[in-house]
């Protein structure tokens, strides 16, 4: 459905945001996760036809979505990182605007929003001015607004910045509902956002992707590499040093390390199943 092809962005004088990276998505939930500078929103912007990339195509079931936009433009949706609201209008104000501007008519529009905000349950704050609302009513007024022409890719770049962890599980469950019938790419930098509801997640730094598949496959990567092992305090730093560690908790019994390793790193450690924190961690650190 949606292909980017080889693409690179280099930005004027500066290095690489994204080099030479390929995915190719179709329908579900994917995940593109990586630390902060990977590269995720200069993907975004590209895939979302708001910037060009330097070189590379993006192809929207077979056409040129670089040269020739519309078709991909009337089949998105997308929420940037930045996206602003204007405080004094209320949410059926707001999305009566951003309908216009999609073109789309008065009358449909009208359905469509009392629609969407039943959705993003936010129904009961919909003649509230925006001014009032907390960061995650704002999120999801944002994902309202993605949703206005029913689009076949929806586009949502860090949609869980700032909102709190009751915020985000809601979230999480409204973006994998839509991923039911349309590709959902979703951004972000915490693992958790996309744990347990992508089909697929894409591990991304230094504008590359590092591991791409199935949550599961992901895990079989890493089986059999994760260990855990107590340690004494004075010890840890200079162990959390020498090893790939993927968590460290301070314990009773002193510093209990999770470490990825490929034999047994210390002589009581004691193999563990792993989780997408510690693929991830291992994707980020190859
Ligand atoms: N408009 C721009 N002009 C110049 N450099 C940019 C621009 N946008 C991004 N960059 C640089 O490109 C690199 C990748 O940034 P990008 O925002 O795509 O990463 P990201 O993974 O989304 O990170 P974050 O989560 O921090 O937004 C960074 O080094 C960033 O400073």
């Amino acid at each position: 459905m949606l292909e980017l092809l080889d693409i690179t962005k280099v930005y004027k004088g500066q290095k690489r945001a994204v080099d030479g990276l390929t995915l190719r998505l179709g329908p579900g939930l994917v995940g593109l996760l990586g630390p902060n500078g990977a590269g995720k929103s200069s993907l975004l912007r590209i895939a979302a036809t708001v910037t060009r990339p330097t070189s590379g195509s993006v192809r929207f079931d077979g056409a040129d979505a670089v040269a020739r936009p519309d078709g991909l433009r009337r089949a998105l949706g997308y929420l940037p990182q930045d996206f602003g609201v204007y405080p004094n209008l209320t949410a059926v104000e707001f999305l009566a605007y951003l309908a216009a501007v999609k073109g789309l008519s008065a009358r449909s529009a009208r359905s469509r929003i009392d629609e969407l905000l039943e959705l993003v349950n936010l129904a009961h704050a919909a003649r509230r001015p925006l001014g009032g609302y907390s960061g995650g009513m704002l999120r999801r007024v944002g994902i309202a607004q993605t949703l206005l022409a029913d689009p076949r890719v929806v586009i949502v770049d860090e949609p869980t910045a700032g909102l709190d962890p009751e915020e985000r599980v809601r979230f999480r469950n409204l973006l994998s509902d839509l991923a039911a019938d349309r590709l959902v790419l979703l951004s972000t930098h915490i693992v958790g956002d996309v744990e347990s509801v992508a089909s697929r997640i894409a591990v991304v730094k230094g504008g590359r992707v590092r591991l791409d598949g199935p949550p599961e496959e992901l895990l079989r990567g890493v089986a059999g590499h994760v260990w855990e092992a107590t340690v004494p305090p004075e010890a840890a730093a200079a162990l959390q040093q020498r090893l790939l560690t993927t968590r460290s908790v301070r314990t009773p019994a002193g510093v209990r390390l999770r470490v990825l390793a490929t034999s047994r790193p210390l002589a009581d450690a004691v193999p563990v199943a792993p989780d997408l924190e510690d693929a991830y961690v291992g994707a980020v650190h190859r």
